[in-house]
């Protein structure tokens, strides 16, 4: 099916982290589909004249209720930095947060609630290939964003009723213009000469997911929650469906910015086990001082295993597949961010 599938809509529409990566790009989407869009975040980074604003906490239902009459559909992708390592808050928000917008959500009768979940509720560090929706949730997840992700899929999809459809979307390792981690970290790493080795042997394919794509899953995921209400209840994973050799992939990213592409293999446990030590350390040290290393068992884990995912369900439930290829996608995002290009560069002719 084609873009055309997303039609026009007038319905009043509520996007919960609506002023970040995900949420914004979905609120201009929606509002150039004629929605009524609404935004709700603890921070306003843009201004739109369609959209209209609330400054709030979802940790504080009397926050959510401000802003929900007469709502149709809530699209809830609000989260802490997924990079960050702090539980605490990551179970306020992800898990006591998703209680209170579900609470929200009944209370003012509204109709439909998608959830950005995430492809990463199956992943605990072992390859996956291929994974379908019909994977259980990890057992032993790497971190806490992971954890409460499942915690908040779980409550979300339970909550599923004849007057409130949820659904759970879980897009994967999703990039484009103003991305605040994959693209910033990488650049950052790069910056400071860390960008010179593979961890393990290069050859682990995974899923990275563009932008636009994500949002178009999002509406239309929305629009046929109306039409089939029988995929109401259901997880879904989002990708651009042309899984990459992960270092393929950084080092496009890498080569595009102006920076060399890694070369030297270092070996995959050996690696593990040393951000591992590291996180030993970082728990030791928390009660003093809070310290986020780029190095952890997650994303060493990510760098270095297959994971990527099928999204058949998707395409034969509700006719999703991406619209934009993964080249253009790479290059549209290379040209939106000309402040991570390498200075120091030298021009190739
Ligand atoms: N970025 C990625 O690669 C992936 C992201 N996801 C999911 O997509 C969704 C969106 O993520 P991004 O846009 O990348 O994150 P982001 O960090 O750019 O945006 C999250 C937004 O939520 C807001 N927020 C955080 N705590 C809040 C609170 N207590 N009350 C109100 N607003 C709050 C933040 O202010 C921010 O604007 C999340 O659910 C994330 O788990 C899923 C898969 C991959
Ligand atoms: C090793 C370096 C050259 C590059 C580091 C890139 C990483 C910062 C990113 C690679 C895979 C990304 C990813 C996520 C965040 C950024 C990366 C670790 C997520 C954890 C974001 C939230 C999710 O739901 C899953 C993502 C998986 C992939």
């Amino acid at each position: 099916m084609s873009v055309k599938a997303i039609k026009p809509d007038s319905k009043i529409v509520l996007v919960i982290g609506g002023s970040g990566f995900v949420g914004r790009h979905l609120v201009e989407k929606l509002c150039s589909l004629g929605y009524t869009v609404r935004v709700f975040d603890l921070r306003t980074t843009f201004e739109h004249e369609k959209v209209t604003f609330y400054n709030g906490d979802l940790c504080n239902k009397q926050d959510l209720l401000k802003c929900m009459d007469n709502v149709d559909t809530v699209f809830h992708c609000a989260t802490p930095s997924p990079l960050s390592n702090n539980k605490k808050v990551f179970l306020r928000v992800n898990v006591d947060g998703t209680k209170n917008v579900l609470d929200a959500c009944f209370e003012k009768g509204v109709k439909n609630l998608i959830l950005t979940s995430s492809a990463s509720v199956v992943y605990s560090g072992s390859n996956i290939e291929h994974g379908d929706e019909t994977l259980p949730y990890a057992k032993r997840p790497l971190d806490c964003y992971t954890q409460t992700k499942i915690q908040q899929e779980k409550l979300v999809l339970s909550a599923n009723s004849e007057s409130l459809k949820t659904i759970a979307l879980r897009p994967h390792g999703i990039f484009g213009p103003r991305d605040p981690h994959m693209l910033p970290t990488t650049a950052r790493l790069a910056a400071a000469g860390k960008t010179k080795f593979i961890i393990g042997k290069g050859i682990n394919k995974v899923d990275f997911t563009y932008i636009d794509n994500v949002v178009y899953a999002h509406v239309l995921a929305a629009q046929q929650l109306q039409q089939k209400p029988e995929i109401a209840g259901n997880a879904y994973n989002i990708t651009n469906n042309e899984p990459i050799l992960f270092w393929e992939f950084m080092s496009r990213l890498l080569k595009g910015l102006g920076y060399a592409a890694p070369k030297y293999h270092l070996p995959y446990y050996f690696i593990y086990f040393l951000a591992f030590l590291v996180q030993i350390f970082v728990f030791i040290v928390s009660p003093f001082k809070t310290i986020r290393p780029t190095l952890t068992t997650m994303t060493v884990a990510l760098a270095g295993t297959h994971h990527y995912y099928s999204c058949e369900k998707a395409a034969s439930e509700f006719n999703y597949s991406p619209v934009v290829k993964l080249e253009d996608a790479i290059e549209r995002t290379l040209q939106s961010v000309p402040e991570l290009h390498n200075k120091h560069a030298k021009k190739v002719k």
